[in-house]
This record gives structure tokens, sequence and C-alpha cells, in this order.
């Protein structure tokens, strides 16, 4: 029998692109380090996970999503064949000031940010003076505004644009379809003009999230700040910058993260083996950041993942928070969810502690859902579905 309906609250849609192939770009001022930090993410991630690992172009890569969970369901089916969710990375060249207006790279480089989802805003925090900073000084906190102030100058450039066609079309045109698009952009021109500030904190409306989505500005993807320390700083835990960057960006971005960590720390690691690795840290009482950035920065994506764990293979499949069921289904084939019939869920936590699958079916925490059920992180998921409803269905077109 399929499970009862119940409706779930509607929940607000999300700021940014539609999908699960999203990617994350860093982002920063020349020479601060964002190379190194691609370079140590993505190279520590090929030997030491037993994953296949793929460079999608030069710049751009993916990484596996560290979790214990994970781990653990595939210590517990050893399957043959094992495949984690990827975060995609993209090393963006350095932006400088005036790029806005074509300075530098200037706007094919914004035009590569735009092609990102999420931004991990780099900056430099270490002294070196062998490393040439463009401004001169090592200086993050003037760093960050030139960035900031960059990504907002183009945001405004498009936003103008725009404004000034829909006000042509409703204020002038008369135009009654395009009003709430109209309202929302004199909305978004508050905050980004008028008040100089980006668009990704506001408690915007389901409209105003519709016309976001349509121009997907820079200013609206999430942002996590990472500051490149020395690795003395960074081992001592101390470096001069840190408050005063934290104090920028309480200011100018509340809510957004910060994580300190190190390149020629990382690197450092990176080029030991395990043993020595392990030592290290023991040594310094430092771990590396990097699993903590890349989970943070999947996160900042809005996606998420569930589990299919046999022991044929043990799968995390990427989705946007918020997935229904059925949605969740058509992930693994679109014949699943055209006949969708429910979804067996069991919470990781409760497989685990039931310790078998069987286990949590007897103590009645392997449940069944039906269409209007919304997906949770890292649940175990079994989908039954009518394999004839795909056919039917194209019979009858
Ligand atoms: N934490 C650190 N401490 C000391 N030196 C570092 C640190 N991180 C990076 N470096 C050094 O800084 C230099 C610039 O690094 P990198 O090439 O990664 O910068 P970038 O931001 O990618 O530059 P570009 O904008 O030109 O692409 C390199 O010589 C690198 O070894
Ligand atoms: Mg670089």
């Amino acid at each position: 029998m399929p499970p009862k309906k119940h409706d779930e609250p509607e929940r607000k849609p999300l700021i940014g692109r539609i999908g699960t192939n999203l990617r994350i770009g860093i982002v920063g001022v020349p020479n601060v380090g964002k190379s190194t930090f691609f370079n140590v993410l993505t190279e520590s991630a090929a030997p030491a996970e037993n994953f296949p690992f793929c460079t999608i172009k030069p710049n751009e890569s993916r990484v596996p999503v560290p979790d214990e969970r994970f781990d653990y369901l595939v210590e517990y089916h050893k399957p043959a064949s094992v495949v984690p969710a990827y975060l995609n990375v993209v090393d963006i060249a350095g932006l400088v000031k005036g790029a806005a207006e074509g300075q530098g790279l200037g706007n094919d480089f914004l035009s590569h940010i735009s092609a990102c989802d999420a931004i991990f805003h780099l900056c430099r925090a270490f002294e070196d003076p062998d490393v040439t900073h463009v401004e001169g000084e090592v200086d993050p906190v003037r760093d960050l505004e030139i960035i900031s102030e960059e990504l907002r100058l183009k945001d405004e450039e498009k936003l103008l644009q725009n404004l000034d066609k829909l006000e042509k079309m409703v204020a002038r045109g008369g135009d009654k379809k395009l009003k709430p698009e109209y309202d929302s952009m004199v909305k978004i021109k508050e905050i980004l003009i008028d008040q100089k500030r980006h668009l990704r904190f506001e408690d915007w409306n389901a409209h105003d999230i519709e016309a976001l989505n349509k121009y997907l500005f820079l200013t609206s993807k999430p942002v996590i700040y990472l500051v490149n320390l020395s690795d003395k700083d960074f081992i001592r835990k101390k470096n001069k910058w840190l408050p005063k960057i934290k104090e920028w960006i309480d200011k100018n971005d509340p809510g957004a993260l910060l994580i300190p960590f190190s390149g020629a720390f990382e690197q450092q690691l990176s080029e030991k083996n395990e043993l020595e690795r392990k030592a290290y840290e023991e040594e310094t009482k430092c771990k590396s950041q990097l699993d903590k950035i890349i989970i943070t920065g999947y996160k900042a994506l809005q996606l998420e993942y569930f589990f299919t764990a046999g022991p044929d293979e043990v799968k995390a499949w990427t989705i946007q928070k918020g997935t229904k069921a059925p949605a969740a289904a058509g992930r693994i084939h679109t014949d699943f969810e055209k006949g969708f019939i429910m979804a067996e869920i069991m919470h990781f936590a409760d497989f685990k502690a039931e310790g078998s699958e069987a286990a949590a079916k007897a103590a009645g925490k392997y449940r069944q859902q039906g269409r209007n059920h919304t997906v949770e992180d890292g649940d175990i998921i079994f989908f039954k579905f009518n394999a004839g409803a795909g056919l039917k269905d194209a019979k009858k077109k």
C-alpha cells in the first residue's frame, strides 16, 4: 500500500542556479595563493583517497567530499564500486582594481566568476618579501574591499542595463506581466546601489528570488572567506590581520564564514606520506583545513546527498537542498522518477545504531515515504518504482 500523503510547509526557493552540477570558484587579487590552494586541494585528494579523480579543465577539478558516514557505509558493505560526492572547484586568475571596467583581464575573469555558483574569496595575510603584491604592501582588508567592490560594480552595471529596459516596458509601456520583476529589481537596486551592499543576505521574497535567479548577480552568490596565513602564524594560531578581517566581514558581509588556513602548511603536508603527515600534525598540534573547506564549500552550494548502499555499490547522489523523493529518484534514472511508487528511507544514524538494515527494519526505522517527502542529507534510500511506467507514458504520447 502506498504511504499516506502529508503535505509539508512550502519552502522558499533557493537563490542560485538550478541543478546539481554546480561549482565554486577561487577568487582573489593576484598572487595571494589561489593556485597554491587549488593545487593542494586537488592533489591531496588524488593520492590520499582511492577514488577516481578527474581534472575537468586545467583550472577546474573535482574533489571528493569527505564524509565519515560514507566511509562507514563503504567499510560495512565493502562494495565493488565506490562513488563519493564531489565538489567542483575552479581556479580563477587574479582580479585587479578596475576589473569591472575591463582593467587587467577584467571582464573575462568576471565572466568566469559568473559561471560559478559560490565563491571562495581568498585573501593573503602572509608576509613574504619574495612574493610580490600587486598593491605593494600586504593588506588583506584593502584586498577584500577591492574584490568586493569590483563584484558589486559589475552587478551595478548589469542591474542598471536591465532596469532601464524594464522601466521602458513597465512604467511607460504598461506591461503588467513584468511588474513583479520590475518591483524586485527596484528593491535590488536599493540594496546594491543606494546602500552599496551585496545581495546575498537580504530577506528576499519568492518574486525577488525569481528576479535574482534570472540575472544571477555576482553578489548574490554565497561567499566563504579563506585567509591564507604563513605556516608559522597558522601553527601559533595568531595573525595581526585576523581580527581586522573578522571585523570587515561582520560589517560588510555579516553571516559569511571565515576559515583561516595556510597554503604553505598544506603544501608541506601534501609532500609527506601518511605516517609523516600524522607525525607533523601531532608535532604542530595543527590539522589540515582542507576537509573543512571542502565540506563548507559544498554546503555553500546548497547541495547535499543521499546514499544508495549495498554490496555492489555505495554511492552518494548529489541533490539540491529541499529535493522531493521522486526528483531524487530521477537522479538515479529517469524511469525511477516516472514510475515512482515510494522511497524506503533509513537515517544513517539509525542504520549505524541498529547495526544492520534488517535490525533497522525490525526497529521500525526503515520508513516508507511518498512523493511529497523531502529527502534529507545523508539518508540511505531504496526506491520502489513501476518499471513499465516510463514505457506507458511514452506510448500515450
Ligand atoms: N601561506 C603561504 N605562505 C607563504 N607563501 C605562500 C603561501 N601561499 C602561497 N604562497 C606563495 O605565494 C606565491 C603566489 O601563489 P599563487 O601562485 O598560488 O597565487 P595566485 O593567487 O594563484 O596568483 P595569480 O593571481 O597570479 O594566479 C607562490 O610563490 C606561493 O608559493
Ligand atoms: Mg593563480
